[in-house]
């Protein structure tokens, strides 16, 4: 028997429930998808495709990959915690505070209280959900989704600043979300804009209300007017007696009033109807009554077939069934224009509003084919994933390939190729949106599958690092639990135990045919690509021991595996190891895990600010030649290189057919020409080769090879010693003077580009100088009126920032947004006047008072520029300023030349002077 979820009323969405105690049953099983299970079951091949397919339309329908986003500290662990125990998940709550939530398996995690890895867990709400039977039966249009059991795949998201690049990561594999807040502060818009880059379906949960003073009625006006959006509120909160503590609450879909019993772990609710809270609660009835025709209000302004039903109700509010409210809601949440959004109410700690949530994450958000396309880039073209496999969008990237691009090599490799016979190719594409080192079971990967089916054993191509690795087992993962299946159909979600190289963000194909690399151009295929961040914090990693090493390169290999967000480099002259990250916390947490998890015998030196060095003129031409015996191999090879300045907003000359490659990275440009190469293709689908390389090696082994060897030389500074930025490097290859035979190497490439392009860095000190250059941030400081003065006299007067802005909409950095992906029109929406929002009276709040509360109380936006120094440690000072209240959010806006003033001060300190 399928446990009976809370929100299964009779159609008439009225009279519906008698006064009674309800418990909600726990399955005593954990059940999941096992598709290895399910394949016995079939007898005939014929048989065996149209019921799998139609079962796994039918699962699908059935699945919600979600996550819970807010900003720090919001209830979203708690929230977790609560949903795994109501789905019989788990036998007991697990508490942050006392560390020992299920979510937050790290041990970093459970020291701090904070999320920060995202795992992945497969549940079933309501409970008893996974079997056969319960899955592949046909849905029952008269009742709601939440009438039968569904797998919910929730993926925990971060919440702190520092790991942007994370909350991204996750986000970019959810279909919906649970928008969690508890007040709306600067964080908590900025989340939402991050959410709605990917125009991500979500509904809101408005947490603690059990707080001391908890204004729920604020907060959805608040919600109206800083999220630009039509809070519908299905919740409203249950104070005892009016003003008495939080006991529940009162929904408007379904006329009922929820109440928990005080310290309980709240699987027993009690359930009133609106005859039953007239007689109990009066006022709360009233209200309940004004929520509903509120509501129906505004999903008539959306949707014509709530009018229809209303008028068929003789225009009486009451009388819609919560059927038709539930799937009008569920038509503006999948509605990309609609600016509705379903709002719940709780406080989940006191265990109370969970079920009624997990009822609406069933019946409100999309299931993974109903979910908005998943954008692609290809060839240098970007689209929805469905476009590129129906054929069209490789037409037009076929067009935009004939046309010469400006900065690009013209001759792209994708012309070469039928582009829709390598999509016909194409058997599945997935993407690892994880990866975890699991103590007991080694590397995971978790992956989201969008096309085909993920199979055990099959080889997939990974799209970022151009490498094939099999993959030998696939999991389904329950937190710290797993189920070895065969294969991971489109729309689930898995795991990958065994791959070597994937790290998180990778795009994984598999492909007909059995070449070692899928036909072009389907070896550029990413699915919503992100731009890492540029680091602007590092450390010194140092073994404690030579025969240490070995083991602390390893851990940290993994750890970029885990986290490409951090990168890793070596400084040539002094052989130090430097670990580089988005933050303060985010190499905190590094370190914890290298040396506390993954057990490294390292230790890690202060952390400082990353600076840039960057040339104020062109160096001359040097040319390098390197002819030296590397591993007891002789390597010659030449090259000629210019450094000059470059800014990332330039755009290229078109670049000639001598051209071979012409990239930015990480703020400096390579640009490698080769004239009188002669390139040609030796085959269709071949790589091209010249005949004045050596044999074996193409145009890609030798364009990596050379700007391998510039990025080296870009990493160290003439002067300052800090990695190179706003530099352009040309290296020029002249194959009579520079290239040797079957003596010319990739090492020696890479060796004779490094050193010509250090030898032109060299020059640039004693000729055109070099400039140190910092990190801006770009802030967002949220603060009550009283404080707003000193916040932004201290920001411009002693901190040397640049007030931008006050009350503003948070604007999108590079960072937060897709940059594929803006968010069309969001900017030309017109702003919601908060008065016309439907909100119910705060406990102590005058109807006088609900208007000055949202213009006083509201919290003014400060934005501005401030060099990333004078950030460091900021959050206790603001918190002085502000009595406690003031929260800030930052993102690295760019690197700024510093005066010489400035870069003497830094110097010094950083020389330890005073
Ligand atoms: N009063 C009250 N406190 C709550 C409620 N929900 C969560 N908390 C507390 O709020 C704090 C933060 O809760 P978490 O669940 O860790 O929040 P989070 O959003 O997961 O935080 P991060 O993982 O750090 O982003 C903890 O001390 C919780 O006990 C609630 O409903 N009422």
């Amino acid at each position: 028997m399928v446990a009976t979820p809370l929100l299964r009323v009779p159609q008439s969405g009225v009279r519906c429930m008698s006064s009674r105690f309800y418990r909600t049953r726990i399955s005593p099983l954990r059940s999941t998808i096992d598709i290895k299970s399910f394949k016995p079951c079939l007898t005939s091949a014929q048989y065996f495709s149209t019921s799998l397919s139609r079962w796994q339309d039918e699962v699908l329908d059935r699945t919600r990959n979600i996550g819970i986003i807010a900003h720090i500290d919001a209830g979203k662990t708690t929230t977790t915690e609560r949903m795994l125990f109501y789905s019989g998940f788990t036998r007991r709550i697990g508490d942050v505070d006392e560390g020992s939530t299920v979510t937050d398996f790290l041990p970093a995690e459970r020291a701090r209280g904070i999320t920060i890895q995202s795992a992945a867990i497969t549940f079933h709400w309501p409970p008893g959900g996974g079997s056969e039977a319960a899955q592949s039966k046909p849905r029952d249009e008269s009742l709601p989704r939440s009438a039968v059991s569904h797998t919910i795949n929730l993926i925990d998201t971060p919440g702190h600043a520092d790991f942007t690049f994370e909350v991204m990561r996750s986000l970019r594999i959810l279909d919906g979300a649970v928008y969690g807040v508890a007040g709306v502060e600067a964080q908590t818009e900025k989340v939402w804009h991050q959410a709605s880059t990917y125009r991500i379906p979500r509904v809101i949960y408005v947490n603690k209300l059990d707080r001391d003073g908890a204004a729920f009625g604020r907060t959805v006006r608040e919600v109206s007017s800083r999220l630009s959006v039509y809070p519908a509120v299905c919740h409203i909160p249950w104070f005892e007696a009016g003003t008495g503590p939080f006991v529940g609450i009162a929904d408007a879909i379904n006329l009922q009033g929820l109440r928990w019993r005080e310290g309980e772990d709240g699987r027993t609710i009690k359930m009133m109807n609106l005859q039953q809270l007239d007689a109990e609660e009066p006022a709360l009835a009233q209200e309940l009554r004004k929520a509903r025709a509120a509501l129906v209000e505004l999903l008539s302004e959306q949707d014509e077939t709530i009018v229809e039903k209303f008028f068929e109700c003789d225009e009486d509010h009451m009388a819609v069934s919560s059927m038709d409210i539930i799937e009008s809601l569920r038509r503006c949440v999948l509605d990309p224009t609609s600016r509705i959004v379903p709002l719940f109410a709780g406080a989940s700690f006191r265990n109370m509003g969970v079920q009624p949530l997990l009822d609406a994450v069933v019946n409100l958000l999309p299931s993974p084919p109903e979910a908005p396309d998943p954008e692609v880039s290809i060839g240098g073209v970007k689209g929805g994933l469905r476009r590129l496999l129906s054929g069209d969008l490789i037409v037009e990237q076929s067009e935009k390939a004939a046309t010469p691009v400006k900065g690009k090599k013209k001759k792209s490799a994708a012309l070469q190729t039928n582009p829709k016979d390598a999509i016909g190719k194409l058997q599945s594409c997935a993407l690892a949106f994880k990866v975890v080192n699991d103590p007991k079971r080694g590397v995971l990967v978790y992956v989201r599958v969008y096309s085909g089916s993920l199979d055990r054993n099959s080889l997939l191509f990974n799209t970022n690092l151009h490498l094939s690795e099999r993959a030998p087992r696939l999991l389904k993962m329950h937190a710290n639990d797993a189920v070895e299946v065969d294969s991971i159909p489109a729309g689930h979600i898995g795991v990958v135990v065994g791959l070597k190289h994937a790290r998180t963000g990778d795009t994984l194909v598999t492909y007909a045919g059995n070449k070692p690399t899928p036909p072009e151009p389907l070896t550029s295929l990413q699915l919503r690509p992100i731009d890492v961040p540029p680091p602007v914090f590092f450390t010194s990693v140092e073994p404690h021991s030579l025969s240490e090493e070995k083991k602390m390169q390893e851990s940290l290999a993994l750890l970029l595996r885990e986290d490409p967000s951090l990168h890793v480099s070596v400084d040539e002259e002094s052989g130090q190891t430097l670990l580089s990250g988005m933050g303060e916390l985010h190499l905190e947490i590094a370190r914890d895990r290298l040396i506390n998890d993954l057990k490294a015998k390292a230790s890690m030196g202060s952390i400082e600010i990353g600076y840039r060095e960057s040339g104020l003129g062109a160096s001359s031409s040097i040319t390098k030649i390197f002819d030296k015996e590397i591993a007891g191999r002789r390597g010659k090879a030449g090259c000629t290189a210019i450094v000059e300045p470059f800014g990332e907003e330039e755009i290229s000359e078109a670049a000639d057919e001598d051209t071979l490659l012409a990239e930015t990275i990480e703020g400096n440009q390579i640009i490698i020409q080769a004239p009188g190469l002669q390139m040609e293709r030796a085959g269709r689908g071949e790589e091209e080769t010249s005949p004045f390389l050596p044999p074996g090696m193409d145009a890609v082994t030798l364009r990596t090879a050379l700007q391998n060897g510039a990025l080296a030389a870009l990493a160290r500074g003439p002067q300052f010693t800090f990695p190179m930025h706003n530099t352009r490097v040309t290296l020029t290859i002249n194959p009579t003077e520079h290239l040797f035979g079957s003596d010319t190497t990739t090492s020696a490439l890479s060796a004779a580009a490094r050193q010509a392009t250090s030898a032109a860095l060299r020059e640039l000190p004693t000729g055109p100088g070099t400039v140190m250059m910092e990190p801006v941030m770009n802030v967002i400081i949220s603060v009550d009126e009283a404080s707003l003065g000193s916040v932004v006299h201290d920001i411009s007067s002693s901190r040397g920032g640049h007030i931008v802005s006050l009350d503003e909409e948070v604007p999108l950095t590079a960072t937060d947004a897709s940059p594929t992906d803006p968010v069309v029109g969001q900017e030309d929406l017109p702003p919601i006047d908060p008065k016309r929002v439907y909100a119910p009276l705060d406990p102590f709040e005058s109807s006088l008072g609900a208007e000055v509360s949202v213009s006083t109380s509201r919290p003014r936006n400060i934005t501005a520029k401030v060099p990333l120094k004078e950030m460091v440690g900021y959050l206790k000072h603001l918190r002085s300023l502000t009595a406690g209240r003031g929260t800030f959010v930052m993102s690295v806006d760019r690197f700024e030349n510093m005066s010489s003033q400035r870069q003497k001060a830094v110097i010094t300190e950083l020389r330890g002077g005073f």
